[in-house]
């Protein structure tokens, strides 16, 4: 079996490596600093101390033609719409495409451009980030989630169970996705404080602000009659009131949640740095869209689509934007009616 990680960075990288630890034949699809990154052997260690090392990965050249049995689409999700023009070429009849993707909805132009192909979807749980000269770090837990698909799912899991990435599948994959959704309202969150995620868990003024856009989501999913699958330690609609707590009672009812590395940030947080447009259209905007269908107003997450906007503008033209502590975001999102 062939696999193709179209669109190797973080995530794309660090599955392909867990493929070829497990023996299978992985070639990476792999563009500006990932072509060097990728042009040496690798490391990849995880948040548990655990260490595995891989030979240099084979890329694909360009203009090479190769006709997959699986293509995983790791790009973000701003980028899939033209991915999927530029995957055309190296997916067979029988290519199986597998979406990798944060937030709801991006993997609707690849199903509109490859109708007669199975295209799944996958919810990766867990933070990656690269570690000179040649590491690929998972900096948190989680089991990746793909959607269950009569037997190539369970091909899937055998070809990716590896200690350092337990995966499952699950039926009920748009509900994965919204669980996951829930967790990443955090991200712009983390992206305007400019602080690591842990430090910014640890302040209750962000917990209180993550909360109060969980809770439009939950909304929104009660309205839609959807449930909310548990993708975390915490079932979902537990999460707010869990945020909520004082400082005190947080660490100690929540400490899985502080139990990250002291650095990670989330990939929202990556995105402003590097002057990218955000996913914020597939996170905040997909809530507000899905409450303006049953009739739920989101202007917490509204809000946020707006500050986001901003700061990507800022960086557009300044290279930089204004991070804001707790006490301004919460003003200006209780602002907002
Ligand atoms: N990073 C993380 O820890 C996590 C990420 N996710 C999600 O996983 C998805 C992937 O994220 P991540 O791995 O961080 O993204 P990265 O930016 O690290 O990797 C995507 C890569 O795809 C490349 N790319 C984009 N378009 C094309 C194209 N048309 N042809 C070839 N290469 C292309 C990008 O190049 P270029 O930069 O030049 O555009 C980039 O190198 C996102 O939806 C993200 O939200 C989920 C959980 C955690
Ligand atoms: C894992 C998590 C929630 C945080 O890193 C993430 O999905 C992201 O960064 O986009």
């Amino acid at each position: 079996m062939h696999h193709l990680i179209f669109g190797s960075g973080l995530i794309g990288s660090y599955i392909g490596s867990v493929l070829r630890l497990n023996g299978s034949q992985v070639t990476l699809a792999a563009r500006g600093r990932w072509q060097q990154r990728l042009s040496q052997s690798l490391t990849l260690t995880d948040y548990q101390n655990k260490r595995e090392h891989i030979s240099a990965p084979s890329l694909l050249q360009e203009g090479e033609r190769i006709t997959p049995d699986y293509l995983w689409l790791t790009v973000k999700c701003t980028a899939v719409e033209e991915a999927s023009e530029d995957i055309a070429p190296l997916v067979g009849d029988n290519t199986v495409i597998i979406c990798c993707q944060n937030g709801i909805g991006s993997h609707a132009p690849v199903e509109a451009r490859f109708p007669d192909n199975q295209v799944l979807r996958a919810m990766v749980p867990f933070n990656v980030v690269w570690m000179e000269p040649s590491r690929l770090h998972r900096g948190s837990e989680g089991t990746l989630v793909i959607e269950r698909q009569q037997d190539i799912s369970d091909a899937l899991i055998n070809m990716l169970d590896h200690p350092m990435l337990p995966v499952t599948s699950n039926q009920d994959i748009e509900g994965v996705q919204w669980a996951k959704l829930q967790l990443n309202l955090g991200n712009g969150v983390n992206a305007l404080a400019g602080t690591p995620v842990k430090q910014m868990l640890r302040q209750r003024a962000y917990r209180r602000i993550i909360a109060d856009l969980m809770d439009e989501l939950l909304a929104v999913c009660r309205a839609a009659a959807r449930p909310i699958p548990k993708v975390a330690r915490l079932p979902g609609p537990w999460l707010p009131a869990v945020l909520r707590l004082p400082d005190w009672l947080f660490t100690r009812v929540a400490s899985q949640m502080l139990a990250i590395d002291p650095e990670v940030k989330t990939s929202m947080w990556w995105d402003l740095q590097e002057n990218n447009s955000t996913e914020k259209a597939f996170l905040y905007g997909a809530v507000v869209d899905e409450g303006q269908r049953v009739g739920v107003r989101c202007p917490k997450n509204r809000a946020m689509l707006a500050l986001l906007e901003e700061a990507e503008k800022a960086c557009a033209e300044k290279g930089d934007y204004q991070s804001q502590d707790a006490t301004t975001l919460e003003k200006k999102l209780h602002q907002c009616k």
